[in-house]
């Protein structure tokens, strides 16, 4: 069958239909990674959002239930030049197709998806529709694709009750804004116990647990909707609690503390994104899903200064909280997929509750 991915400056690109043939406007982002495919369409940041895989050929190892990052998949579409047939891994259980059907993510594949990124490269994320209705009539959905926002997905992906991973090391307090599966493994691997909590979590309730560190996970959408989330990490920053965040809880520390969040012109998604520790001029490759980012000189310099940029374009990576036991970054240390360059991070986030709790005892 054949389905049409329409683009709101009224591009048409014509493929072949895979997975889902539901009709579906969302945000059209590409993503350049070669592998890890079933974990970006587990990653609950990119609810409310198509994905463009850039490397010709997806699905070719399958899929492996093992890697999903989350149990349901919030991606709304998914295009591909060539989605693989027949998988070759003795990890995998299914089709990448399957998956697709089973998850309710419509696919389009069969697309030029060099020109297509170039063309988002060009002129900034775009939304979309992915149809398979040959007889859409552009002017009539045109302005519903260009009215599209994201809107609820901290909501939507965050999950409704607390749960808790025994360990008998540090307590952690993971807030969930839609946590990647690895952060809280990261976390217990190394022996924490892991409380996860509800995004809207109150920070009475987080201090009144009394945890040795407060994780802040990724999570979709735009950071400037968080506006009930940031009062909390208002009151959570004003305690001497260790805070470690990623991504998404990056940005909201970041809003918290007076500085200002800006949407990219294209976002960064991908396995290969270099990042600058600006303390030891070291690069590392990082994993990373994002389309906004800590604007450039809007952190208060009496408050935190910038840890990482990235290589490629400069931008704001990494923060550290000047005075606190926090540090916040952009990128994803916990991978999956991706190079597992920044794990430290993980190590420093626990040395950092240890000296804490022997201070205080
Ligand atoms: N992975 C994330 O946490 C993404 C954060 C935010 N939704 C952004 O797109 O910038």
């Amino acid at each position: 069958m054949k389905a049409f991915l329409i683009l709101a400056d009224g591009t048409v690109y014509e493929g072949e239909s895979i997975g889902s043939t539901r009709e579906v406007i969302s945000e059209i982002v590409f993503n350049t990674s070669m592998t890890g495919y079933l974990e970006i369409l587990t990653d609950p940041s990119y609810c409310g959002q198509s994905v463009v895989m850039t490397y010709p050929l997806i699905g070719n190892y399958g899929v492996c239930y093992e890697d999903m990052e989350d149990p349901e998949s919030y991606v709304d579409g998914y295009i591909v030049r060539e989605i693989s047939n027949s998988p070759s891994n003795f990890r995998s259980e299914d089709k990448l197709e399957k998956f697709l059907v089973d998850h309710d993510i419509a696919g389009i594949q069969g697309v030029d998806t060099r020109a297509l990124t170039k063309r988002l490269r060009n002129y900034g994320t775009m939304n979309g529709m992915i149809t398979t209705n040959e007889n859409f009539v552009l002017e009539e959905v045109l302005p519903k694709i260009k009215a599209y926002k994201v809107t609820d997905a901290v909501k939507r992906v965050s999950c409704k009750e607390k749960t808790v991973l025994p360990g008998d090391g540090m307590k952690v307090a993971l807030m969930d804004f839609g946590a990647k599966k690895n952060i809280a493994k990261s976390l217990n691997e190394r022996g924490c116990e892991v409380t996860i909590y509800p995004a809207y979590t109150s920070a009475e309730e987080i201090i009144a647990s009394n945890p040795d560190g407060i994780m802040l996970s990724n999570g979709p959408g735009d950071p400037k909707d968080c506006g009930p989330i940031i009062e909390e990490l208002k009151k959570l920053y004003a305690t001497d609690i260790p805070i470690f965040a990623i991504c998404l809880g990056h940005q909201l520390m970041a809003l918290a503390n007076g500085a200002d969040t800006r949407k990219m012109k294209w976002g960064h998604r991908g396995a290969n994104h270099p990042v600058k520790d600006l303390t030891t001029g070291r690069v590392y490759m990082s994993s990373q899903n994002h389309g906004y980012v800590v604007a450039d000189k809007t952190v208060p310099e009496d408050v935190a200064e910038i840890s990482f940029i990235n290589a490629n374009d400069a931008s704001t990576e990494g923060l550290h909280y000047l005075g606190k036991n926090i540090f916040t970054v952009q990128f994803h240390p916990e991978a999956c997929p991706g190079p597992q360059d920044t794990a430290f991070l993980f190590d420093k986030f626990i040395d950092m509750m240890e000296v804490n709790k022997d201070a205080e005892e």
